[in-house]
């Protein structure tokens, strides 16, 4: 029986008929989510779906053509200063302020979030810390590698302690310590309560992390619910994503038949 989450406040993010076109491309093609609150979720797609179009769209930081988005019962575009309080975002490509230590950084991003200063450098101590950057802390992010710039990013999205957290392609450039580490920090979060929405093209990490799925294709979503819902009766989330998003049968290369070994 698939879990109802249509009714009631328990939707951390509820979004209708969302659309994006860039010129001739229509990059999201009329998407609806609910994606219920205190969960792990996982947004999945294969590369030019329109995950990270959505994901701007729901954050606020880009404007749709069409649809409407609400972020923990908040219109995103007419109330934006009450989700963007409420809300953490690593973004893909994130900028940062790059000639900033990281330990200014996280200052810099606390006191924008208007939180007091000692509490700032209390929760930027430990952050740094918990992600093993402590050693970092007064290198310029311009230095750091791109697996710190993530957990430098994913320090800042945090500072605030959000109630919906959304990171486009967390794990990307991480290596197995740092993926462990941020795996143990998002899994606390939630299961405080917090809602982490994440996209990923990695089935393996979304089957073992989330507990609801979303897969996405050609800027519609394909399905939505729970991993066991999702899965179906396929052995793997990959088989099912392949079967979702049309993969299956598709050529692997036997068509390139020149390429490699003997002549
Ligand atoms: N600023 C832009 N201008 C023009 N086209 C864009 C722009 N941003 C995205 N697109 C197009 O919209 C479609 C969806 O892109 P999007 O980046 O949202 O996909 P994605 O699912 O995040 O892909 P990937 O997994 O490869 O990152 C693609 O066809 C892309 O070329």
């Amino acid at each position: 029986m698939p879990e109802q989450v249509t009714e009631g406040p328990a939707a951390a993010v509820r979004v209708e008929g969302l659309w994006k076109r860039f010129g001739e491309q229509v990059a999201v093609a009329g998407v609806d989510l609910v994606l219920p609150a205190g969960r792990f979720v996982g947004l999945v797609g294969p590369n030019g779906a329109g995950k990270t179009t959505t994901l701007s769209m729901v954050t606020g930081l880009l404007r749709p053509d069409g649809g409407r988005v609400e972020v923990v019962g908040h219109d995103v575009w007419r109330d934006p200063a009450a989700v963007k309080a409420r809300i953490g975002v690593l973004p893909e490509g994130l900028r940062l302020f790059e000639r900033l230590s990281g330990r200014e950084l996280l200052a810099y991003t606390g006191r924008l979030r208007g939180l007091p200063g000692d509490e700032v450098d209390k929760r930027a101590a430990q952050l740094l810390d918990v992600l093993d950057l402590a050693g970092a802390r007064d290198k310029l992010v311009v230095d750091y590698s791109t697996g710190m710039r993530k957990k430098i990013g994913l320090a800042a999205a945090l500072l605030h302690n959000p109630e919906v957290l959304f990171l486009d392609e967390p794990f990307e450039g991480v290596d197995p310590v740092s993926a462990q580490t941020i795996r143990g920090v998002l899994e606390r979060y939630t299961g405080s309560g917090a809602t982490v929405v994440f996209s990923s093209h990695v089935m393996e990490l979304v089957e073992s992390l989330c507990d609801w799925v979303a897969v996405m294709a050609a800027g519609r979503i394909r399905a939505q619910g729970t991993l066991a819902d999702v899965r179906g009766g396929a052995g793997s989330l990959q088989e099912a994503f392949l079967e979702l998003v049309g993969a299956v049968g598709r050529d692997t290369g036997e068509s390139l038949d020149w390429l490699g070994g003997a002549r």
